[in-house]
């Protein structure tokens, strides 16, 4: 039978989190820590654990079909190679950082200086765009200790939380792009695979909403079902039912995860009672 071939990161920021969406899409992965390949218990997939820097030069090549990767490698090497999904996790930007003694005033402040960066292409891209010209330092890790030591002005390298920039003394001066962990596509995937990306497709879809949303039940009194009826978004629209208790309505609904707690807030002010809020494990349109 043909499988679909995905690559995850062997290890790193990205590994868990692939595992973990995969599973929560119903696929079984045997993860043994020192295995390179592993074959789905349930589902036509093929796990191949790689570095995450190589990942688009085996989509490039058709050895995977399919990866989970940092959307800001693709950018950086990714050429001819597609998103299919953006995945919701693993988000961060590549920014150029300096000094935080060094005054700043615009990308211009870059003009013949020395920056290290392990993303060179966008780098250089970007400076570009803006009509600048640098001296670009390619190293692989711990970017942030350049300035320190003498090896560059600046840095272009991922930031998340910023604590890694202050902990090297460094500001964060241009936020060049923001990445997350996408599900990219094979330029030279066959279409008997496609098949079984869409079907993958469809599961990661109903996961990622499922993730982004919490399902709410609450008492109402009638007199006041209109006016909480009209806080409440749904799927459809919420499902209303009679409680056994006269003059009172349970009503059932979807709400975005992000929005909750000001939508809860709204619905205790308007007179609802009892209210059960619960994670959804999967939602199909
Ligand atoms: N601090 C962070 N916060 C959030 N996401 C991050 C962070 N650092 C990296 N990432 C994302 O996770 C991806 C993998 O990062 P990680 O540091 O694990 O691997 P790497 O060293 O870049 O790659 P390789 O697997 O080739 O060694 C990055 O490409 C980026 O998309
Ligand atoms: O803004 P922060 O939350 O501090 O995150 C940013 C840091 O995280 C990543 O490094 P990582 O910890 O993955 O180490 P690595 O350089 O060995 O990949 C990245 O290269 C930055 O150094
Ligand atoms: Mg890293």
């Amino acid at each position: 039978m043909t499988k679909i071939r995905i690559a995850i990161q062997k290890s790193g920021r990205l590994n868990e989190d692939s595992l973990k969406i995969l599973k929560e899409a119903g696929i079984s992965i045997d993860n043994g820590k020192d295995q390179l390949k592993a074959t789905a218990r349930n589902f036509p997939l093929e796990v191949f654990y790689l570095r995450n820097g190589d990942i688009p030069q085996y989509l490039r090549d058709g050895v995977v079909d399919i990866a989970i990767i940092g959307e800001n490698v693709l950018i950086e090497k990714g050429e001819g190679i597609t998103i299919s999904e953006r995945l919701n996790f693993s988000k961060c930007k590549v920014s150029l950082a300096i000094p935080k003694t060094v005054a700043y005033n615009s990308v211009k402040d870059f003009e013949g200086k020395r920056i290290a960066t392990s993303y060179p292409n966008t780098v250089k891209k970007y400076l570009k765009d803006k009509g600048v010209n640098a001296d670009l330092h390619i190293i692989n890790g711990s970017v942030e200790i350049a300035p320190n030591i003498g090896l560059a002005d600046g840095i272009c390298d991922i930031v998340s939380s910023g604590s890694t920039l202050f902990k090297n003394n460094l500001k964060e001066v241009e936020v060049m792009l923001k990445s997350e962990a996408v599900l990219a596509v094979s330029p030279k995937i066959s279409e008997e695979r496609e098949l079984l990306l869409n079907k993958l497709r469809f599961r990661l879809q109903s996961v990622l909403r499922a993730r982004q949303s919490k399902y709410v039940l609450l008492n109402a009194p009638n007199p006041k079902l209109d006016e909480i009826l009209a806080l409440l978004p749904g799927m459809r629209s919420p499902t209303v039912l009679p409680l056994a208790e006269e003059g009172w309505s349970s009503v059932h609904t979807v709400i975005d995860k992000d929005t909750f707690w000001e939508v809860i807030d709204e619905l205790k002010a308007a007179g609802a009672e009892g209210i059960l809020v619960c994670p959804i494990e999967k939602m199909v349109l």
